[in-house]
C-alpha cells in the first residue's frame, strides 16, 4: 500500500493497528506516524513499531492520507475540532471510536469528507482481529477496497450497515476481554484441581484456540462440536450442565447486549 497512514491517537488501538499493519508489511516503518499529547503513549507508540509519534496532530494530518481516529469517543470532538481545517477532501478518514456513528462524524468532518466508521478489536496485534466497517455517502467503492485490504491484513473484515456496528462493538469489539475472563477462570479451575499456574494457563488458552479453529476449519456448527466432545455419562456433559446452570450462555448473550446498549449509548459524546 503506497498510502501515509497517521493516527490520532497513539494509545493501544493506535499501536495494535499499527503493529499489524506492519507485520503484514502493508505499510513501511517511514509510512506510519502517530499524534498524541501523552509522552507515555508516544514513547510506547515509538517502542511498539519504531515510527515517530509526534506532539502535533496538525502535522499527523498534513503527512498522512489515511487518518485514522483513535482517541477515546469523549476526546474525538476536541481532537477533531483542532485539525478540521487541514483535512481535505484527499485525506481518507477512519475512525475507531466506539459508538460515534457516521452522522455525527460528518457534523464534525463536514459530509464532503471520506469518512468510514470502523470497529476493530485488539487482536489486530497478532493479526487475528474481527471488524466490522461502515462507509459514508462520500466514501467511494476504491475507498471500500482500501479499508478492506487495511482491516483484512490483520485479520476478518465485515462490511456491513452502519445499524450493525454497535452490535459488533458488542460482540467482536469488546469480545476479547470476555474471552480473557474465560481462559484465566479456566486455568483458576485447572489450579483449584491441582495444575500449576503455567501449565493450566497455557492448557486453557490452547483449548481456546483449538476450540475456534475447530469452528473456523471445518465449518462444523459449534453445537454439533459440543455434542461430539460429550459422551454419554462421561466429564463433559457434567461440566456443561454445571455451566447451564449458572447461566453461562445467558451470562454472554447478555454481556453482549449491554456492550452493544453501551456503544449506542456513546454515539452522542
Ligand atoms: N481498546 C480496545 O480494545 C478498542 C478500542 N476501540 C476504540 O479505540 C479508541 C482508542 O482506544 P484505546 O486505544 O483503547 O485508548 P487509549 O487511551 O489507549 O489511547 C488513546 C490515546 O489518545 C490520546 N489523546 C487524547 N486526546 C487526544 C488528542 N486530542 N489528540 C491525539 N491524541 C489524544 C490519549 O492520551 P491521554 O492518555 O493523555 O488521554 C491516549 O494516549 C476508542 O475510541 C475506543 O472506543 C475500538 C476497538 C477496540
Ligand atoms: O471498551 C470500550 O469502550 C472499547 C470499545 C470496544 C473495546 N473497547
Amino acid at each position: 500500500m503506497k498510502h501515509v497512514v497517521g493516527f490520532l491517537g497513539a494509545g493501544q488501538m493506535a499501536q495494535a493497528l499499527a503493529r499489524g499493519f506492519l507485520a503484514k508489511d502493508l505499510v513501511g516503518v517511514d509510512q506510519l506516524l502517530a499524534g498524541d499529547p501523552s509522552p507515555a503513549s508516544r514513547s510506547a507508540f515509538t517502542d511498539a513499531t519504531g515510527a515517530r509519534a509526534i506532539d502535533d496532530n496538525l502535522e499527523v494530518v498534513r503527512e498522512a492520507e489515511i487518518l485514522v481516529l483513535a482517541v477515546k469517543p469523549q476526546y474525538l470532538a476536541s481532537a477533531v475540532e483542532s485539525v478540521r481545517s487541514v483535512i481535505t477532501e484527499n485525506h481518507l478518514v477512519l475512525s475507531i471510536a466506539a459508538g460515534v456513528p457516521l452522522a455525527r462524524l460528518e457534523e464534525l468532518l463536514g459530509n464532503d469528507r471520506r469518512i468510514v466508521r470502523i470497529m476493530p478489536n485488539t487482536a489486530c496485534l497478532v493479526g487475528a482481529s474481527a471488524s466490522g466497517y461502515c462507509l459514508n455517502a462520500t466514501a467511494s467503492d476504491e475507498d471500500a477496497a482500501t479499508v478492506g485490504q487495511l482491516l483484512e491484513s490483520v485479520g476478518v473484515a465485515f462490511r456491513l450497515p452502519e445499524s450493525l456496528l454497535d452490535a459488533v462493538t458488542g460482540l467482536s469489539g469488546s469480545g476479547p476481554a470476555y474471552v480473557y475472563l474465560l481462559i484465566e477462570a479456566l486455568a483458576d479451575g485447572g489450579v483449584r484441581m491441582g495444575l500449576p499456574r503455567d501449565v493450566a494457563l497455557s492448557l486453557a488458552a490452547q483449548t481456546v484456540r483449538g476450540a475456534a479453529t475447530m469452528v473456523q476449519e471445518t465449518g462444523t456448527h459449534p453445537g454439533q462440536l459440543k455434542d461430539a466432545v460429550a459422551s454419554p455419562g462421561g466429564t463433559t456433559i457434567e461440566g456443561l450442565a454445571t455451566l447451564e446452570a449458572h447461566g453461562f450462555r445467558s451470562a454472554l448473550i447478555e454481556a453482549v447486549t449491554a456492550a452493544t446498549e453501551r456503544s449506542r449509548e456513546l454515539a452522542n459524546r
